[in-house]
């Protein structure tokens, strides 16, 4: 099997290859302070060797697990938000068919569905009404066990499966993964005996796809699982503290963006030329997003699918203010064929892309963007991967994750919190009226 590889080639002249190896000290001290775990957030550090310590009888309990949910749901509604969601929905949507819930005759897989991550009241009524008359099942995942959208959704889809199935069946459809003493997402599992799987106290929610976080809803969704964590065991081995910074591309990558971050270039854009890998953007956003967005610093973490949002955002890149660059996920071959036909007419002048592949046409515009983007001063750092496939998201999972704590502690943040989160939830329990919150209710009623 092969590796992903990095390539930074195309990010130099805003910085030099000399300037980016003298910082190998740097990084080499920031990984150290990561696997001696002697840094801040140092009790948030059981990412950091998961994927090779998970264990045989887990994944298959994981697995027993999910074949029950796939034996009994034609749906399962994966309930979640933040780090309880987005790794998930990134492998599904990336290897799941993009028209899956268009394949109605003879399902191999029950439909995965979403909740929990929005306070959308039509969301969640479509939702309920697509339910109707479903055999469904749920998996509800809140790391503490307190988060209030996706506290809200399973309150709602609960009484919905109580009454289409009854109390007791739906005991047997309900699976929540949480802390394992803490939190009311607890209490109610324990109280209500649904099947309930732990997410370690040291793995914070970013860091937590490859627990039943990620692999539970993932297995339900009939991806394997053991690939998805058998890239990532590849990936923690590559990225090792043992393995010299010339070859280490996590610790290279970290080293790249703050060098380019320190000369003014304060926006990452994650770009992908394959529209399957979207949510890999939205899960990475916010592992880079909450880890290093802090004490008035941090890159802003975006992403952008292309071709698409070159006719959107393509022009913005191309000539707005020179403080971004990209890091371009490259896939090097696609899973399947489709090839451009002749057409005799030729009304739309495009039969010199007859029998081309659709891919080759992808690659020359994805070769075309780097070069235009890097003309337009923007920066370039090229991740490829072999093929989108569980074992090599697996990689490039860990790859980010690694990278990501080394960054941050080169940037000098704690990685691993995220106390701004909070602020927003304050405000908004004391519009509500939450009882404890009196004193903040009345302190924010007389600013409105
Ligand atoms: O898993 P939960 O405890 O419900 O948290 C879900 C998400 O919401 C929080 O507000 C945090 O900002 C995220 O880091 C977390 O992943």
């Amino acid at each position: 099997m092969k590796n992903i590889c990095l390539n930074f080639e195309k990010a130099l002249g805003v910085v030099s290859k000399e300037q980016i190896f003298a910082q190998e000290a740097t990084v080499n001290a920031c990984m150290a302070t990561l696997h001696e775990g002697n840094g801040a957030g140092n009790d948030f550090l059981g990412w950091l060797h998961l994927p090779s310590s998970i264990t045989e009888a887990e994944l298959t309990e994981i697995e027993n697990t999910a074949n029950i949910l796939r034996s009994k749901c034609e749906v399962v509604v994966a309930i979640g938000i933040g780090g309880s969601y987005l790794g998930t929905r990134a492998v599904v949507e990336a290897m799941n068919n993009s028209f899956d819930w268009l394949h109605t005759n003879d399902r191999k897989n029950p439909i995965l569905l979403y909740a929990g991550h929005n306070i959308g009241e039509d969301y969640l009524y479509e939702l309920t009404e697509v339910l109707k008359g479903k055999q469904f099942g749920i998996i509800n995942i809140s790391k503490s066990g307190t988060t209030t959208e996706p506290a809200i959704a399973f309150r709602i889809l609960k009484k919905q499966l109580e009454d289409a199935v009854g109390k007791e069946e739906a005991k047997h459809r309900i699976v929540a993964i949480t802390d394992a003493r803490k939190g009311a997402l607890r209490t109610l599992a324990d109280q209500e005996g649904y099947k309930t799987f732990v997410i370690p106290d040291n793995v914070g929610g970013r860091f937590s796809v490859l627990t039943p976080v990620g692999l539970l809803p993932i297995a339900v969704a009939g991806i394997n699982i053991r690939e998805l964590v058998a890239g990532a065991v590849a990936m923690e081995k590559a990225t090792d503290q043992s393995v010299p910074f010339a070859e280490n591309i996590s610790a290279q990558y970290a080293a790249v963006r703050n060098e380019l971050y320190k000369r003014g270039k304060k926006i990452e854009i994650l770009c992908n030329f394959h529209p399957k890998l979207h949510y890999i953007g939205e899960w990475w956003k916010q592992l880079y997003g909450e880890s290093e967005g802090k004490d008035g610093k941090g890159i802003f973490p975006a992403a952008v699918d292309l071709t698409t949002d070159l006719h959107s955002m393509g022009q913005w890149i191309q000539e707005g203010e020179r403080t971004i660059y990209e890091t371009v996920i490259s896939v090097e071959k696609a899973n399947h064929s489709v090839v451009v036909p002749t057409d005799e007419a030729n009304l739309d002048g495009l039969n010199f892309l007859a029998g081309k592949h659709v891919d080759e046409v992808n690659k020359m515009a994805e070769l075309g963007t780097q070069l235009a983007h890097v003309d337009g001063g923007v920066p370039n750092i090229k991740v490829t991967m072999p093929e989108v496939s569980p074992y090599y998201i697996g990689q490039l999972f860990y790859f980010f994750e690694k990278a990501c704590g080394i960054s941050g502690y080169i940037l000098g943040v704690n990685p691993f919190n995220q106390p701004g989160v909070e602020a927003y939830k304050k405000n908004m329990f004391a519009l509500l009226n939450k009882p404890g919150y009196e004193k903040e209710s009345e302190a924010i009623k007389s600013r409105l």
